[in-house]
């Protein structure tokens, strides 16, 4: 049992909360990400969990147990940081035994353990090198090595791929997911990249300013954020404000229809739309569904898609994400219609 739950977990630094009555549970075997803009209280929690630093209030448990005043040496927790802090001096195979070492596991039975734990990260080989005859991603899967090697209950990440160049931290990331599945440790992850939190994780949690505002699977909270901020936070949304009015959502940009039950007439809402669930409508009748004019500013060219950006009747701006099968289409300043399907209409709660 490795599961990890943090109940109404508090912390302030001086006048500042940080984080407020925080509930959120990381269960076990999954990788969870916990997602926010800096500042929100990621690492905060992150090291709460560790045990590196005390909460305010609140609890934390691990396995079932209350770890809330467990030393962080005793809560076997394996943690990687963004920068990889290997001792430059030892040797991989070094580096990789420490932690052992520390619990008095030494010569074959650990180099055993050791020999496991490279050849989980794809570094079978390398034993005898240093950090600095290593790449940044080799030098942060040593790293991973270490924090796994004494066979943690759950694994720590705290933004381990951020100082990777784009590519590297593509393969890394699918390297971690790979090792993550095969170690089938409870992983928490913090991370302030919505794509990288997408790509990574079982679970995502977005932090608000102290607060988990939203807790799902990827395609559950990309496709129905709660909140502006949800919707805003991971990824691009066009939001529209309106009334209520019979069938339909009134507002300045047209009249709107979402697929489920709409709140009583009169009631002001909000509803957001993703880029990539719009069509430019061509010539020809309109499909079924939301429909709208808009006009073409301007064109973003990005090779397998193109943004468009447009204003819509109301004056505001609306991006739509397409893919580019063929380039020929409006141009800028063309008047066109905007297509998408009431079920494509996330009603927000705020
Ligand atoms: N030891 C500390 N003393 C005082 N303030 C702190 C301390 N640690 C963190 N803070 C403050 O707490 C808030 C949350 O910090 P935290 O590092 O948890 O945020 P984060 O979401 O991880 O942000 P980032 O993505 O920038 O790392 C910040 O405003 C930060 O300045």
């Amino acid at each position: 049992m490795s599961g990890v739950e943090v109940r109404a977990v508090s912390k302030r630094y001086g006048a500042a909360s940080v984080l407020d009555a925080v509930d959120a549970r990381f269960p076990e075997g999954r990788f969870t990400s916990l997602l926010g803009p800096s500042g929100s209280g990621k690492t905060t929690l992150l090291r709460i969990i560790g045990g590196f630093v005390a909460p305010d209030g609140g609890r934390v448990v691990i396995g079932g147990a209350d770890v809330t005043a467990v030393p962080l040496w005793k809560r076997r927790i394996g943690m990687v940081f963004q920068s990889y802090a290997l001792f430059p001096h030892m040797t991989v195979a070094q580096n990789v035994a420490y932690g052992l070492n520390r619990r008095g596991i030494r010569g074959a039975a650990a180099r055993a353990e050791v020999g496991r734990a490279l050849e989980l990260v794809h570094l079978t080989g390398f034993d005898a090198r240093r950090p600095k005859q290593l790449s940044g991603g080799q030098q942060q899967r040593v790293a991973l090595a270490r924090a796994i090697v004494t066979k943690p209950r759950v694994l720590l990440l705290d933004e381990p791929l951020s100082a990777l160049d784009r590519r590297l931290r593509q393969n890394m990331q699918i390297e971690l997911k790979r090792i993550q599945r095969e170690s089938g440790l409870t992983t928490i992850f913090v991370t302030h990249d919505q794509e990288e939190a997408l790509t990574l994780s079982d679970t995502v949690a977005i932090l608000d300013r102290g607060r988990i505002v939203q807790e799902g699977a990827p395609a559950d909270i990309y496709e129905h954020p709660r909140t502006s901020f949800a919707a805003a936070f991971l990824g691009d949304a066009n939001f529209f404000r309106g009334t209520v009015r019979g069938e339909a959502i009134d507002t300045p940009a047209g009249p709107i229809r979402i697929a489920g039950a709409l709140p009583a007439p009169g009631t002001a809402v909000t509803v957001a739309v993703r880029p990539e669930k719009m069509t430019l409508l061509s010539a020809g009748p309109d499909p079924a569904g939301n429909v709208i004019d808009a006009t073409l500013r301007e064109i973003i060219y990005a090779g397998a898609v193109s943004t468009f950006l447009l204003t819509g009747s109301d004056g505001a701006e609306i991006k739509v994400l397409s893919q580019n099968r063929d380039l020929a289409g409006p141009a800028p300043g063309a008047r066109v219609r905007l297509a998408w399907a009431p079920a494509h209409t996330v009603l927000l709660a705020d």
